[in-house]
């Protein structure tokens, strides 16, 4: 099953499409999932999506849909990623924080003041002996380095992969978010610090890929167990037909880089929708800093909502059909069989956790390994992972209690396992004696 949603929004005709090309549009909604668009050569294509948002869409309709769904997944520690995609100027920064990120007027408000919202609200309605803690780091990748958007001081921040937490912004910034009104001036402090340029389709024109980290930690006080999600959204910079737009100097080598790493963005999408599922194939992750940034989040466990922000004008149709290829490509991502936990368990010594994840993995797999031989070891690793077990390895104690907590997952699907064939063995019989019952009645009548 496909755990990506693909939705469309087209925007209003801006002033200056209608001025220059007149209030010729490309589109025909067929209904809220489905429309047909006409290229320059009056060749119509028709597109499906989960949803498609039309230009008198509401910011709050985008959000239900498509996103509040990720952001509750994310507080219970299911990661999620959200990404707005399309050519400049097409509404992809408008979608993700509306006409501005302090926005005052509700209806305007954008993804991620709503994102904001949804979080403490979700985090407010939970239950109380549940404590949860927020981080936010804001990167750019401005022609192909990280920068940190806290601290630009960090301007090529390295990008790591841990074995239980996945992709990692290593030194990024992470400010603690206490409440909606103070993380919003944090995101605004970041966006400050955004690349902005001039375009031709856009006065302010996003120049870089904008990455918003949320790390969302619970702690459970009466289970003593430690969740965590992270929840990406990335305000992809626009792609430009450079050839079209006439971009020079500085802007031309941006838009390069730009196209560049979004091509990269779609051989990744290539690659996972075209393998054969049978066998891995080789995703180009590392071809661009994008898709390493993004490699936890398409293909693997986490759920991923992609809006293709499009122009509805004539003048626009063919970038607005490519967006809407890519769309319909990243739709058939398929969900990655290999499930990484996102929870921690442990029991505390001294109220305190000593080691790391990594740390305490790699103690108990060396452990073990003395123990048992080489292929038990890999297999309890995979379980582990699978499992989403950490603990704190200081006796044989905690060790044991893991086991346990493995055996009693095994032992309660094969419980259940058991009870689903009882009953489908009792409904069989039922079924069998009721029409064998029914038979010896009818072959009575005949005598
Ligand atoms: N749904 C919408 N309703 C009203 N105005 C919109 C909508 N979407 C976009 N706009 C307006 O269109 C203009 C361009 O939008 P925006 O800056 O969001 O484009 P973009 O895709 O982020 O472009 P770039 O990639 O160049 O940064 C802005 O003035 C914005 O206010």
């Amino acid at each position: 099953m496909s755990n990506v949603t693909v939705c469309v929004r087209f925007r209003p005709l801006s002033s200056k499409e209608k001025r220059d090309h007149g209030d010729d549009i490309c589109i025909e909604s067929l209904d809220s999932e489905t429309f047909t668009i006409k290229d320059e050569k009056e060749e119509g294509f028709t597109f499906s999506f989960d949803k498609v948002f039309y230009e008198k869409s509401k910011q709050a309709d985008v959000y239900e849909f498509l996103v509040l769904p990720i952001v509750r997944g994310a507080v219970d520690a299911t990661n999620g990623t959200i990404i707005v995609y399309g050519q400049t100027g097409a509404g992809k920064t408008y979608s993700m924080e509306g006409p501005n990120i302090l926005e005052s007027d509700e209806q305007k408000k954008g993804i991620l003041p709503r994102v904001v919202d949804g979080l403490f609200a979700c985090i407010r309605s939970s239950d109380e002996s549940v404590k949860y803690t927020i981080k936010l780091s804001v990167v750019e990748i401005y022609m192909e380095k990280v920068r940190d958007l806290f601290d630009l001081s960090k301007d090529n921040i390295q990008i790591k992969e841990s074995r239980t937490q996945g992709i990692l912004l290593s030194g990024a910034t992470e400010i603690s978010l206490l409440d909606p009104a103070e993380a919003l001036q944090s995101l605004s402090s970041g966006i400050a610090n955004r690349a902005i340029g001039e375009t031709q389709m856009n006065m302010a024109s996003s120049r870089s890929h904008c990455v918003y980290l949320f790390t969302l930690n619970q702690e459970s006080t009466t289970e003593k167990r430690v969740k965590s999600g992270k929840l990406i959204l990335v305000d992809l910079a626009g792609s430009e037909k450079v050839e079209k737009t006439g971009a020079e100097g500085r802007v031309l080598e941006e838009a390069k880089t730009i196209n560049k790493s979004l091509s990269a963005l779609g051989n990744v999408i290539n690659a996972l929708t075209c393998g054969s599922p049978a066998k891995a194939n080789h995703i180009p992750y590392r071809d661009s800093k994008l898709t390493r940034i993004l490699q936890d989040a398409l293909g693997g466990s986490s759920r991923t909502a992609l809006l293709c922000c499009c122009s509805p004008s004539t003048f626009n149709a063919s970038e607005s059909l490519s967006t809407l290829r890519f769309g319909a490509r990243a739709k058939h991502i398929k969900a990655s069989a290999f499930v990484k936990g996102n929870e921690e368990k442990y029991l505390k010594k001294n109220g305190a956790c000593s080691a790391t994840r990594d740390e305490s993995f790699d103690i108990i797999l060396k452990k073990m390994s003395e123990r048992l031989d080489a292929e038990d070891v890999e297999l309890l690793e995979e379980l582990f992972i699978q499992a989403g077990l950490f603990i704190d390895f200081g006796s044989t104690e905690y060790l044991e209690s893991a086991y346990q907590d493995v055996a009693q997952q095994t032992i309660s699907s094969l419980i259940q396992a058991v009870q689903e064939l009882k009953f489908t063995v009792e409904m069989n019989n039922t079924f069998l004696h009721s029409s064998l019952w029914l038979r010896w009645n009818s072959w009575q009548e005949l005598r």
